[in-house]
């Protein structure tokens, strides 16, 4: 049996241990987390993001930092590993680790039962990270934004990771019959195109459903995050207005064919975000666009635990760098009241002194690579 289906009801709630193995700096890194409020602070390349990248990993199998994965294995190791135990929702204990090799190879292991799947591993651990670069998810490419979509359908549909792979199969074949400048409505050529407009449509409907749901959401927080703002979220499907995919797909067959792609299909789709009418990014200041983004975050997390039942994780790396004392605290505070585990980093803690009020928090101090209890 495959390990997700025998895990798919044990959902974790927390990570209540930690073990870091490898990674960066950090040689051997061990820390009981908070269920709430983790505080983890260190100087300029004492490696605070490092634990942050690390525990990025068991929720995405990647660095938010390179694309490179021996990047982050220690210099001259073979290996890093990071484990976790956590509690399921029924209070059992589960322990996940992931190890990478420098040879690109991986393992997932969940109880002690390894698998080369990442989705079994991510799919127990939904967890999301906001650093001084996530603007990107506004300024970025419209890939940033389907991503960001696309990790509420992961965690919230369970058929959705089925359909969006269903889907890349087809846009392929689509694409390399273009290259070949096949016939697409030559008998053995049909089926494909008719397939991939019926999958583009319904992993469109998918998504809009999705964005329908978080839009009310997000108006809420951007309305205390952005209060001097009028922001409105909206969905470019990817092809244009009033006409289906499929009859999108038929009109562009000429110039698909010149380019040598598919420039119609949800891989195509955007989420839009206006403030007072115009482009967020032709507005708002760097500060401002990370309350927007802190915004759309935070509505995905209410939105993932009102869909599942279940609570998130949420990494803050380097909180100090323009957000000013007020957001800062309103963004921790909005996350701890959804009962969402936080792991928090900065340079000092002064940058985090309104943290005092929280009586279930943990403060961590990292100085080259190790990390004490304060
Ligand atoms: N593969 C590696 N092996 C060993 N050390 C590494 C490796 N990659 C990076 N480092 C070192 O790890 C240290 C920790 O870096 P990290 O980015 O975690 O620091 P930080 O505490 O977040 O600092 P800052 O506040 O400047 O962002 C750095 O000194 C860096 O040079």
């Amino acid at each position: 049996m495959p390990i997700a289906s025998f895990y798919i009801q044990r959902d974790i709630m927390k990570l209540d241990k930690v073990q870091i193995t490898q990674f960066r700096n950090l040689t051997s890194v061990s820390f009981s987390p908070s269920p709430s409020l983790t505080v983890i602070v260190g100087a300029n390349g004492s490696g605070k993001s490092s634990l942050i990248e690390a525990l990025y990993y068991l929720g995405f199998g990647r660095s938010f930092r390179t694309n490179k994965h021996s990047a982050v294995i220690q210099n001259e190791k073979d290996n890093f590993s990071v484990f976790a135990s956590c509690k399921d929702e029924l209070g059992e204990a589960l322990k996940l680790g992931f190890q990478r090799n420098r040879n690109d190879s991986f393992t997932c292991s969940i109880n002690g039962e390894h698998s080369n799947k990442l989705s079994d591993l991510v799919s127990l651990v939904p967890l999301q990270l906001f650093t001084p670069q996530s603007t990107d998810l506004i300024i970025g490419s419209p890939s940033e934004r389907r991503r960001f979509c696309d990790w509420g359908l992961f965690h919230v549909e369970h058929d959705f990771q089925t359909l969006a792979n269903q889907y890349t199969k087809f846009l392929k074949h689509r694409n390399a019959l273009l290259k070949q400048q096949a016939s697409l409505t030559a008998p053995q050529n049909t089926y494909w195109e008719e397939k991939f407009a019926e999958l583009g449509e319904s992993l469109t409907s998918i998504r809009v459903s999705y964005i329908d749901k978080l839009t009310p959401l997000f108006k809420v927080y951007a309305e205390e995050f952005l209060p001097n703002f009028n922001v409105e979220l909206s969905y470019y499907k990817g092809w244009e207005k009033d006409v289906s995919l499929s009859e999108s797909l038929v009109k562009k067959r000429e110039y698909d064919g010149k380019i040598g792609h598919t420039s119609s299909g949800p891989h195509k789709a955007d989420l839009r975000l206006k403030v007072n009418g115009v482009n967020a990014q032709e507005l708002l200041s760097r500060g401002q666009l990370r309350m927007a983004v802190a915004a759309l975050q935070m509505s995905q997390t209410k939105l993932f635990n009102s869909a599942t039942q279940r609570k998130s994780i949420f990494l803050l790396d380097d909180v100090g760098a323009e957000l000013d004392a007020d957001k800062r605290e309103q963004f921790i505070d909005g996350l701890l009241k959804m009962d969402t585990q936080v792991f928090v980093t900065a340079i000092e803690s002064s940058q985090l002194a309104f943290i005092q009020k929280y009586n279930e928090k943990k403060m961590f101090h990292v100085e080259h690579g190790s990390v004490k209890e304060e």
